[in-house]
């Protein structure tokens, strides 16, 4: 059920706070027409309704980019207040491990923690069967080895982010490859999307043209696509068949929970 947020009843608060004052207590709100959101408060709440799955006790994957610092900043704050204890985080970054760190969140990593309760993260983009394309922040590799042994995974995006296939954006579609003779591996993998019209592109730092290096000493090719994939799982195997590739940012199958925040509301979609 839609329920109005009742913005007239606290004036004092932001319009923000006044929608996250509905959204803890119900799985789907809508968004009164004269509160208009900035893009980064749809992610501070999409982030906030995914920190409600948070319990005492659970060891949790942490995710990367701009919409999961607001959830990792969250559970920092719940620690902090006692709302939350015997928390434990394994972050998908070397940025995320310097804020959860900031934030007095206790870490951990895969080897001490092989399966985790539940994760939270983003998403470049997110199809109608939950599919993601991530990794436009570069750390697609270390979100697939944490967010693929999570009993939960829930994505948070604003409404932006939803596509009807991947690579439906027209934006990038990361690919996490070894440095070792790069160009012959770009050209591999835009030879494998021919039909697609893609284009392989080495993603490369500000003006100076160097290689943008992940977290993992790699490098990253980004596929842009003209059209349509087709069978995803067959273009996953494909590219993880070339052995230059390390990993890519096709994450099909794994999201088990989607928190999409938009101008009508907030909506939580299970799979
Ligand atoms: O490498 C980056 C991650 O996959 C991010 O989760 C993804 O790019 C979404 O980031 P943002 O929330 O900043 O749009």
């Amino acid at each position: 059920m839609a329920i109005p947020i009742p913005h007239r009843i606290c004036p004092q608060k932001s319009a923000m706070e006044k929608a996250m004052m509905v959204s803890s207590s119900s799985s789907s709100f809508s968004i009164s027409p004269s509160v208009i959101l900035t893009q980064d408060e749809l992610k501070k709440i999409a982030a906030y309704k995914a920190v409600e799955f948070v319990e005492s006790g659970m060891v949790l994957g942490l995710g990367t980019g701009s919409t999961a610092k607001f959830a990792v900043e969250r559970i920092g704050e719940l620690l902090r207040q006692g709302k939350l204890q015997n928390i434990v985080g394994v972050p998908t970054s070397k940025m995320t491990e310097e804020q959860a760190i900031s934030l007095g969140i206790p870490l951990s990593d895969l080897d001490s923690h092989p399966v985790l309760d539940l994760a939270i993260d983003g998403a470049d983009e997110v199809d109608p069967y939950l599919n993601l394309v991530k990794g436009r922040g570069g750390s697609l590799l270390r979100e697939k080895m944490v967010e693929g042994v999570c009993r939960k995974f829930v994505v948070i995006v604003d409404e932006s982010k939803l596509v009807k296939h991947l690579g439906g954006s027209g934006l990038a579609m990361p690919v996490e490859i070894v440095p070792f003779c790069w160009k012959f591996t770009a050209e591999r993998l835009q030879s494998l999307f021919e039909d697609s019209g893609c284009v392989a592109k080495l993603r490369t730092c500000g003006e100076n043209g160097y290689p943008f290096v992940t977290d993992n000493s790699n490098y990253i090719v980004d596929l842009y696509f003209k059209k349509d994939i087709g069978d995803l799982k067959a273009a996953s195997d494909a590219i993880l068949r070339l052995a230059g590739v390390v990993e890519h940012g096709m994450f099909l199958d794994m999201a088990t929970t989607l928190i999409v925040a938009g101008k009508h509301g907030v909506t939580v979609k299970n799979k």
